[in-house]
């Protein structure tokens, strides 16, 4: 998988090579790519230089803050988003980012997130290579407002090249996690067995596997049910 970060902040991915991900990026699993915005805005869209390489403008309409230049943003798209590359916008007004999610972009063969600041990106970019037949996203991580895309596309990253087969080492350890099943996962636990008179579940000192297994999925439901209820299935 190929994956494209477009920012004007491109130091904020040098993470990228100390994260889990550098490992996948060694053993080509992963290639990623990290541009600056602002090296497509050398010129105008009427041609002449723009020496300060401006990115925003005001809204239309009028309104708070600056909105982000489409005619820059086609600049930098037109040059990275190769066909059936998946366009991805990292927006508080977008639809939300879930397990299901990660795992459906971990199929893609490329993804490229244009990480907006100030008040977002022009609403025709999202419109146009939708228009020219490319899957395009606007995804949220959550109902909060962050200062840009940039932290949403780092945490979108991880959650979808972490399902990329080969990526994590031990592949069960995926099967397991929360919402890989719908559910909230089960409590873990580790020696020592008792801990400032903590004690271990006994039934997971038991050694009876099956045991086991019905008592963390119903740990499962028991935390689905009191932290995600919105998680179950309706009842019925
Ligand atoms: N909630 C979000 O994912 C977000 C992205 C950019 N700003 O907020």
């Amino acid at each position: 998988m190929r994956i494209d970060l477009i920012t004007i902040f491109p130091e904020f991915f040098s993470v990228l090579d100390v994260s889990l991900l550098g490992k996948a990026r060694q053993a080509e699993l992963v290639q990623t790519r990290v541009h600056d915005l602002r090296d497509y805005a050398a010129f105008k869209a009427d041609g002449s230089p723009d020496v300060h390489r401006t990115v925003d403008d005001a809204p239309f309409g009028g309104g708070a803050g600056m909105v982000m230049k489409p005619d820059v943003w086609g600049k930098a798209i037109d040059d990275v988003l190769e066909p059936g590359g998946v366009l991805v916008i990292p927006s508080p007004a977008g639809t939300l980012f879930t397990q299901a999610l990660a795992a459906d972009l971990a199929t893609a063969p490329q993804l490229v997130f244009a990480c907006g600041r100030y008040e977002g990106i022009d609403a025709r970019v999202a419109e146009h290579y939708a228009a020219a037949g490319h899957r395009v996203l606007e995804v949220s991580l959550g109902d909060y407002v962050l200062n840009g895309g940039e932290v949403a596309a780092f945490a979108m990253t991880e959650a979808v090249t972490r399902l990329i087969p080969g990526f994590m080492g031990n592949a069960q350890s995926i099967v397991e996690e929360s919402h890989a099943d719908g559910l909230l996962e089960y409590p873990s636990y580790t020696r020592p067995a008792t801990w400032r008179g903590h004690d271990v579940p006994d039934i997971l000192l038991s050694g009876h596997h099956a045991r086991i297994e019905e008592w963390r999925h119903e740990q499962q439901l028991q935390r689905t049910r009191t932290r995600r209820p919105d998680l179950l299935p309706p009842e019925g």
